[in-house]
């Protein structure tokens, strides 16, 4: 049976994943779309790789979950610059992403 964090996590990741209409977050970026993008972003991060990991158990807490959804979104502003898609969408992605995932909202999940 599935933990109180789990039916959240799985929420936030449907709620947060719908917003990324383009699917330009859905997947692992890769060097043929994005040249040189290993060498300059570190540690990539994206909707399906978060999928896997709350489906695993792998988000000890909201808190984690929400570091990586940051580290996404970071991921496209470093790489992709500011008058891009990519930038736009990912500085919009988090704006909503930090709302849906605010402490009061997240207080109203709980009750
Ligand atoms: N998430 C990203 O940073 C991202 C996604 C898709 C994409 N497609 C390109 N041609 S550059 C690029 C960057």
């Amino acid at each position: 049976d599935k933990s109180p964090l789990n039916h959240c996590l799985e929420y936030l990741q449907r709620v947060l994943s719908r917003k990324d209409i383009n699917g330009f977050f859905s997947f692992p970026v890769n060097d043929v779309i994005a040249p040189g993008y290993s060498a300059i972003v570190s540690q990539p991060m994206d909707f399906s790789t978060m999928k896997s990991k709350v489906e695993n158990d792998e988000y000890p807490s909201v808190t984690e979950y929400k570091k990586d959804f940051k580290l996404m979104c970071d991921n496209a502003m470093l790489y992709n610059h500011p008058d891009t898609v990519y930038y736009k969408a990912a500085n919009k992605l988090l704006n909503i992403g930090l709302k849906t995932m605010s402490k009061e909202k997240l207080l109203q999940l709980k009750k």
